[in-house]
Order: structure tokens, then sequence, then C-alpha cells
């Protein structure tokens, strides 16, 4: 189906306002010849301003890979990537580098903090390197929002797994970019910390006014958000608007199901041919 059509109808998008980022015909090749991977096969897709997109799809359907190349970390093989009204592609890596500082925000799995610096300065650091002045009353915003400000002068080490991706967190939102992409952003956290993570995210979207786009692999993290777009093989197979856990995992197991089947067909094909 196509994504991009149905984005423009879909309840989770905004009214009036212009996509946070789109792509179009965006095609990822890894390799070449007879080993080449199709990471990302033209995918159409509209990333709705102000709203929490979920991204999910089993393992090596191309979730990274649909990430980096619309946050411009990762070329293209075709098609064309547009952050707001810029595209992307074709930028050269030092404009990308500035694009990147300066519109959009990272929260990794792996938090990413440096771990000889303050949680403060973590926070502050794409600012400082980009010689930024912080906004101070949005950065106070941020960090009373998180619940961080008795941790300011502590090291990563010093902090629990849940506080440092809070920390990762205000991190990213401290330039308020116009979009945040989470890859797996509770993967390494129990399920309580993981929970305030995703109600952090969440508060960043309705209180803040942020765009959130989270890859995740679960679908109680997933619920959390206003629509997931669900990827299988390199394309965007489907979208849930306003999902529910047991709506994601349903339609998780449907599409499992369907490439189950598809896969016994071609090598029942092939079987066939065989013979
Ligand atoms: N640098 C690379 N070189 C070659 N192939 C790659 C590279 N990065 C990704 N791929 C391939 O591209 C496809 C999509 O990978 P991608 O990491 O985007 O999937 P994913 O859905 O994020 O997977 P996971 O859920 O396991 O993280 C996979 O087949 C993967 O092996």
């Amino acid at each position: 189906m196509s994504t991009s059509a149905a984005a423009q109808h879909a309840p989770g998008r905004a009214p009036g306002e212009g996509a946070a980022a789109r792509a179009r015909g965006l095609t990822k090749a890894y390799g070449a010849g007879e080993t080449a991977v199709l990471a990302l096969d033209s995918v159409d897709v509209d990333i709705a301003r102000g709203r929490f997109t979920a991204v999910m799809g089993p393992s090596g359907s191309g979730k990274s890979t649909l990430m980096h190349c619309l946050a411009g970390l990762d070329t293209v093989s075709a098609g064309q990537v547009w952050l707001g009204e810029t595209e992307i592609t074709g930028l050269r890596e030092r404009e990308l580098t500035r694009l990147r500082r300066d519109r959009i925000g990272f929260m990794f799995q792996s938090f990413n903090l440096i771990p000889t610096l303050t949680a403060a300065e973590n926070i502050t650091l794409p600012m400082d390197i980009a010689g930024r002045r912080p906004d101070q009353a949005w950065l106070d915003q941020v960090i009373d929002t998180l619940g961080i400000r008795g941790r300011l002068g502590h090291r990563p080490s010093q902090l629990s797994g849940g506080q440092q991706q809070r920390v990762a967190c205000a991190r990213a939102l401290a330039s308020r970019p116009e979009l945040i992409f989470a890859d797996e952003p509770t993967g390494n956290l129990d399920s309580r910390a993981g929970l305030e993570v995703l109600g952090i995210l969440r508060g960043a979207v309705d209180d803040l006014g942020q765009t959130v786009v989270m890859v995740t692999h679960d679908p109680g993290a997933a619920a959390h958000s206003d629509m997931v777009l669900f990827l299988a093989d390199g394309r965007i197979v489907d979208e849930l608007a306003r999902p529910t856990a047991e709506r994601v995992l349903e339609r998780m197991k449907r599409f499992d199901g369907e490439r189950t089947r598809r896969l016994d067909d071609t090598r029942g094909t092939r079987a066939a041919r065989e013979d």
C-alpha cells in the first residue's frame, strides 16, 4: 500500500501542518552483485509533525536503515528524502553534519553518554561543540520535565540506566530539534525504567510539541505512539493509528504468517521447477 497516500488521511497526522520528514522512492542497497542486499525497496513515507511515530518489523526488515537515511546518517541508493522543506539527499557531508547537529536529536539504546562528563555537560555537549548557547528557559523546562535536576552534577556511572536514558533524552531535546530519532530507547532498560522513558517521549510530543520517530521491537512500547509503521523486507507494508499493544501484536502475527506463506510458496515453486 502507498503509505504516503494513506498518511495524508491518517488520524495520527495534524491537519494543515507539513511533514517533519518524508521520503519518496527511498531505496538503499548494501554491497553489489550476488551479495547485494536491498535494505529499503522504494519506500514512500511521511513523518507527521508533532506526533510520535513508531517503526516496527522483523529483524533485518530495514528499520535502522530507514531511520539512518531519514536522519542523513547514511546515503541513499535512489530516491529522495526531505527534512521539513530541505531536501537532504544530495547534500554534502559537511552540510549534513550541520543539519543533523542543528535540526535532529538522537537517542540510542546504548545512551552514548561521555563517561568523563557530568550529566549537565553531556546534555549541552552537542550545542557546546556547535558553539551555540542553550536556551536556558527551555533547558530548565526539559530538565524539570525529565526530573533530573538533582542529578546534573553526576557522571553517567553514578546514574541508574533509566536516569542515563533520561539524560540522553534531555541531550536529544536540548537544542529543540525538529525531529528526534530514538533507536530502541528502552532496549537496555527494565520495564519500569522503559515505561518512564516512553512516558517522557510521549510528554515531549504532547507537552513540548516535539516530533519523535522510534524504532522498536516491543509492541508495548509501540503502543505509546500515535502511529505505527510496519516494515517487512525493506517495504512499508502497513500502518496502524492509535495503536494498542494487542492490535500491534495481532498485526505482527499476521505479517509473520503471510511471510511464512510467501516463503513456502517460493520454496514450493522452486522445488517444482527442480523436479
Ligand atoms: N552496513 C551494512 N552492510 C551490509 N548489509 C547491511 C548493512 N546494514 C544493514 N544491512 C542489511 O540490510 C538489511 C536491513 O538492516 P537493518 O539494520 O536496517 O534492519 P533492522 O530492521 O533495523 O534489523 P534489527 O531489528 O535486527 O536491528 C539487513 O538484511 C541487513 O543485514
